[in-house]
């Protein structure tokens, strides 16, 4: 039986999207594996499939690339609201409330955590910033923003081999649920920012690696709010204050529309 999907992606962050509010689709580590896969599948970063919710418009579930399922994603959120005009939408991390506006979306992510236990970090100790190094990345601020990202501040964001150390860090047994790395610039205008994505690498945009990221930069007083975050696919804006959510705003972008025989990939 051939399945309908959808293409899309924020910044070059692709996506493979199912509809599955109206029709089920059992999804599962395996399945999204194939499905993601670049050259024997229909490939993209991350799978999204949308289910019926009773808390919010639509629940949307987020399988990376290697086929695990995480809890957030802010650029396929804001595809979400784009494709369906939803806005609320039930995550793993968190209710996602969503605004269009002409060819710009807005999602509001929700609060950030700082607590060790939230980010999550395997044993207690101070996360802003964490008091550790791996090679030259040092004292990261570790947060979570509905999933779990350590950010480092350094003066040339391409002079770091995230390659090498990207893996390293996200495997770290100090955090228990891997986790996604930010190197960031901050300039007067801005913040420039590569992510090694968790379970995906480097992508060439990260919504979640950018809400964190100004977070962390707007807390350590590094800039204010809002701030733009321009990373190898494009900017986001991020606005954010201590207690208040996260606001993210961007484009969202439709690519094509295809059909797909899932048992042939299974
Ligand atoms: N590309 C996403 C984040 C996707 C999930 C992330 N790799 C994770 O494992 O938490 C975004 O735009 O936020």
């Amino acid at each position: 039986m051939t399945r309908t999907f959808h293409k899309m992606h924020g910044l070059g962050n692709d996506f493979v999207i199912f509809d599955a509010r109206e029709e089920p689709l059992a999804m599962d580590e395996p399945l999204a594996r194939a499905v993601s896969d670049r050259k024997t599948g229909i490939g993209c970063d991350q799978l999204v499939v949308l289910e019926k919710s009773t808390v919010a418009d639509l629940r949307m579930r987020i399988w990376n690339h290697d086929g695990i399922e995480v809890e957030s994603c802010g650029n396929a959120s804001r595809c979400v609201v784009a494709l369906t005009h939803a806005k609320t939408i039930e995550t793993g991390g968190g209710l996602v409330r969503g605004e269009e506006d002409g060819s710009d979306i807005e999602v509001s992510l929700g609060e950030p955590h700082f607590e060790w236990d939230q980010v999550p970090v395997t044993y207690a100790i101070p996360t802003n910033p964490m008091p550790m190094a791996w090679g030259e990345l040092h004292n990261p601020v570790a947060l979570s923003v509905g999933n779990p990202h350590v950010v480092f501040f350094v003066d040339n964001a391409d002079s770091i081999d995230l390659d090498e150390l990207g893996p390293r860090i996200e495997h770290d047994p100090v955090f228990p649920d891997r986790i996604n790395v930010n190197v960031a610039e901050v300039h007067p205008d801005g913040i420039r920012l590569r992510t090694w994505e968790r379970g995906a690498g480097i992508t060439r945009a990260c919504g979640t690696g950018a809400s964190a990221t100004a977070v962390a930069a707007i807390l350590t007083k590094r800039v204010q709010s809002p701030v733009k975050v321009t990373m190898r696919g494009g900017s986001l804006t991020i606005a954010w204050a201590p207690g208040e959510p996260i606001r993210m705003r961007g484009s969202a972008t439709y690519v094509f529309k295809g059909e797909i025989e899932l048992e042939a990939l299974a």
